[in-house]
């Protein structure tokens, strides 16, 4: 048995940095929990001479990835650089050589989650990933430990900051969407490009992991349906608050008759939801399980410090297993054959804002086209306006199916008395699951 642990770090920025500060000021803690010391030996960076916030050698950093994952001496390699192709080629190459992974790369584990698990699983090796999803919150943990004896039936994560950032700001404060998105920038919780952020792919990315985790089923980053927020209007927020909702950009995994759908979308959720006041850049998941029922699991999602405790905690358990002897043993291959919901099998209840003309008979060709979708109203507001004989009607229906949403939106273009459907946005919440 090794009398000390060493590290390899690919990476040294906002989490890397973390994570050094974290095993060097915990490591009393960190020495009980593994009964060894614990040392990160060796750094790959881009620019060795940057001035930098951590209590490490000059010489222990290097511009070689194959400096670290060639080391003899390193057994675990913490991946915190960022990048997919070349990052999971060097991750592969790592595995190969026999040496555990721990990694924050959402990306990458959204695309080769499944790839990487099965090479680490051949070379018996770890392949932790908690930091990828919900940064400081151990929601992948939670999956596959605390829940582990249950069957999970349905997830609903508001797992981006950004966007859950942009829309408190708009809701409670009335900032505009491009203010708030700098404010979000400004702050550090967007990417540095914020489209991923904004139009939903990261979200769906961290969607597609979790749902893989909690039906034990491929689901590939392909399969989330995504939108994100970017078309958001005050128009919208305003009759949603009117109507007793608050929006989110919510990703959904819902599991029945063993199919499973997985999406992204802005959705308005009744304000007594618990997910509805998950306000800021802080991240939430809802699990609803047969057994247990409701749970939710709450904290930040991102930063240097929450991040790097999920990455600290992930390399405890690699730790803990290399000392039992027992690394590689997770359970990695999915256990289901993957089967998706059709459009006919997804259900739900939705908010449409119209704008119509306002005149006799107006509202009667709306309520046939809608019964003849079997779509049926639950609430109706309507108000003028400020264009003369124009209307603005917002309908938050009963739940129906996709596939007759997407008939009846094709239809209402060619009812004469609509001007133009404004938006249309899931909503969720009245009632447990
Ligand atoms: N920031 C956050 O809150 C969260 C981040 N993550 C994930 O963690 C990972 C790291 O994020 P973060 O710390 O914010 O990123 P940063 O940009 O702050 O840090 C990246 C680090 O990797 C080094 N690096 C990047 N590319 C290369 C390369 N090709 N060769 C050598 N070194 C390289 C950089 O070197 P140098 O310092 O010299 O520039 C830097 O130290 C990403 O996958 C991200 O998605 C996950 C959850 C939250
Ligand atoms: N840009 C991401 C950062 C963490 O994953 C976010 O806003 O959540
Ligand atoms: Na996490």
């Amino acid at each position: 048995m090794k009398d000390n642990v060493k590290v390899g770090l690919l990476g040294l920025g906002t989490v890397g940095t973390g994570v050094v500060k974290i095993i060097q000021n915990h490591q009393e803690q960190l020495v009980h929990r593994v009964g060894c010391p614990v040392e990160v030996t060796k750094v790959l960076v881009k620019n060795v001479d940057k001035k930098r916030d951590v209590n490490l050698l000059k010489e222990s950093l290097t511009l070689d990835p194959y400096d670290v994952i060639n080391d003899p001496d390193i057994d675990v390699i913490v991946e915190v650089m960022g990048g997919i192709n070349e990052t999971k080629q060097y991750l592969l190459d790592a595995l190969n050589q026999k040496k555990h992974v721990v990694t924050a790369n959402k990306d990458l584990v959204a695309l080769y989650g499944s790839e990487l698990l099965k090479a680490a699983s051949e070379n018996d090796c770890d392949f932790y990933y908690e930091a990828s999803v919900a940064g400081g919150i151990p929601i992948i943990r939670g999956l596959a430990d605390g829940l582990a004896s249950d069957k999970i039936q349905k997830l609903m994560g508001i797992v981006n900051g950004t966007t859950n950032f942009i829309l408190t700001k708009m809701h409670k404060e009335g900032m505009s969407y491009e203010v708030a998105l700098k404010e979000a920038q400004d702050l550090g919780f967007a990417e540095a490009d914020p489209t991923a952020d904004v139009e939903g792919l990261d979200a769906a990315r961290k969607m597609a992991i979790l749902a893989r985790l909690a039906f034990s089923m491929n689901i590939e980053l392909e399969d989330v349906d995504v939108s994100g927020i970017s078309t958001v209007s005050d128009s919208d927020l305003k009759h949603g608050q009117t109507l007793g909702y608050t929006m989110k950009l919510i990703g959904y995994a819902d599991q029945s008759d063993e199919r499973v759908e997985t999406s992204v979308q802005p959705t308005f959720l009744a304000n007594n939801h618990p997910m509805a006041s998950v306000n800021n850049e802080y991240n939430a998941v809802y699990v609803y399980g047969e057994a247990v029922g409701e749970t939710m699991f709450y904290g930040p999602g991102a930063g240097s410090m929450p991040t790097a405790t999920s990455i600290v905690s992930d390399l405890i358990a690699v730790v803990t297993n290399m000392r039992l002897g027992v690394n590689g043993k997770s359970i990695s291959a999915p256990q289901f054959e993957k089967k998706l919901k059709s459009a006919e099998e997804k259900f739900a209840k939705y908010f449409i804002r119209l704008h119509v003309r306002d005149e006799v008979g107006a509202f009667s060709e709306l309520t046939k086209l809608f019964s003849s979708n079997s779509i049926s109203f639950e609430k109706i507001l309507q108000l003028p306006l400020d264009k003369e004989g124009t209307a603005e009607i917002v309908i938050v229906t009963h739940k129906a199916s996709m596939e007759n949403y997407s008939q009846m939106l094709e239809q209402i273009k060619d009812l004469a008395v609509v001007h133009s459907v404004e938006s249309f946005y899931r909503v969720e919440g009245e009632g447990a699951k």
